[in-house]
């Protein structure tokens, strides 16, 4: 598990580059920067030509700071930003040629949607496939205070595609749209930079947008680059607890180490509240860990790897080779589009959320207050020591 570092490099096999630049590609060589007093810690990343790196980080992370420095509004404070072989460090914005789409739209209030769009590099041809995707035509005659705020974040995002930037640079660029257009907003998105092939940085909030869109998932935390990785490497093994809040973990449960022993090959946690078994983990250890008796961990599992079963009649835990069965009780039932959300309560007083399908939820037949069981991997059972 990797400690948290000042100096955090994204080296996946995907990522590493020439010293010069791979053509395209985006490359952070000790890159510090700031806004007024606040200051990041220096990065270093790159992300290959046509991929898409989602930035996730919460209010105050960085996160807009960082675009407008890549973007040339910011200077940056140290290091470089390099686009293939070129150096943008010292390039005003003007000659970069990068499509930023501002966390506010950033639209001209006086012009016309048609005349926004056709604001900077823009031809026609280039715009026209843009304003089917992004089904802007009935707007083009109108002024943005005439459109929603999700019809006018649309208007940026393809005045920000228009003109086939080198980079793009996504600030939350589904804020402001409802969350039932969202998905097909995100889908639209995605084709787009599949089919332009453009390097692109989007910042969010939003794990949602991470999952769906990042090639490469980064975690920002108070200016410091927590974690980088594959969205796999980041949604299930997740470093450390802010990492896990950010990418959305919904189970995060405080325990301390009762006992430490081995099982063949494996490593075996008895985990508890305050002195009271609650769960046997099973696993490695990372190399040269060893944890005492009273040792805090937290045990992060994501709500899909929680799986609703019938309850056990005899036990509140079973356990086999490599999952285990919690008995719960059921507190709370929402429906989530085409999955049951469901919120339990474990005898030790934790909490723990899973999804149901719906055809499961009628098989279950629960109840609020019933008692059903949730089976976990072990695998899925990750400690954050
Ligand atoms: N105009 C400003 N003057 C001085 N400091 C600022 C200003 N704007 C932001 N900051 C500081 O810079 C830090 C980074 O701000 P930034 O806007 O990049 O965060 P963010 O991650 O984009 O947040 P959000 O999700 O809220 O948009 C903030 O913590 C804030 O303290």
């Amino acid at each position: 598990m990797a400690a948290l570092t000042q100096r955090t490099v994204l080296a996946t096999p995907a990522v590493t580059g020439s010293a010069h630049g791979a053509p395209g590609a985006l490359r952070l060589r000790g890159l510090q920067w700031g806004i007024g007093a606040w200051q990041s810690a220096v990065v270093d990343l790159q992300v290959p030509r046509g991929q898409t790196l989602v930035l996730l980080g919460h209010n105050g992370a960085g996160k807009s700071a960082l675009l407008d420095t890549l973007a040339g509004f910011l200077p940056a404070r140290a290091g470089q930003v390099q686009l293939g072989a070129q150096d943008l460090t010292a390039q005003p914005p003007e000659k970069r040629r990068i499509g930023y789409m501002f966390q506010r739209d950033a639209l001209f209030p006086h012009w016309t949607i048609a005349r926004n769009l056709q604001f900077g590099r823009g031809a026609q041809t280039d715009l026209d496939p843009l304003l089917d995707a992004l089904d802007l035509r009935p707007w083009l005659n109108q002024y943005p205070h005439q459109l929603s705020g999700g019809q006018r974040q649309r208007v940026a995002l393809a005045r920000a595609l228009v003109g086939a930037p080198e980079l793009l640079l996504l600030d939350e660029p589904f804020s402001a749209i409802d969350p039932e257009a969202r998905p097909s907003l995100r889908r639209t998105l995605a084709a787009l930079l599949r089919e332009r092939a453009i390097t692109t940085v989007l910042v969010t909030h939003d794990p949602v947008d991470a999952h769906l869109l990042g090639d490469l998932v980064g975690v920002l935390y108070g200016g410091r680059l927590l974690q980088a990785g594959t969205p796999q490497q980041v949604f299930e093994r997740p470093p450390d607890l802010p990492t896990a809040r950010l990418a959305g973990v919904d189970n995060l449960w405080p325990l301390q180490v009762l006992a430490q022993s081995r099982l063949g090959a494996q490593d075996v946690l008895s985990l508890g509240i305050e002195a009271q078994p609650v769960l046997d983990w099973r696993g490695t250890l990372p190399a040269g860990v060893e944890l005492q008796p009273g040792a805090r961990v937290t045990l992060a599992v994501r709500a899909e790897a929680v799986h609703p079963c019938p309850a056990s009649a005899s036990a509140l835990v079973t356990q086999d080779d490599d999952s285990l069965t919690l008995t719960a009780r059921l507190i709370e039932a929402r429906c989530e589009g085409p999955l049951w959300r469901l919120r339990c309560a474990l005898p030790c007083g934790l909490e723990a959320e899973t999804y149901a399908l719906p055809t499961l939820w009628c098989e279950l037949a629960l109840e609020i207050g019933g008692t059903l069981g949730l089976r976990i991997r072990q695998a899925n059972l990750h400690l954050l020591v």
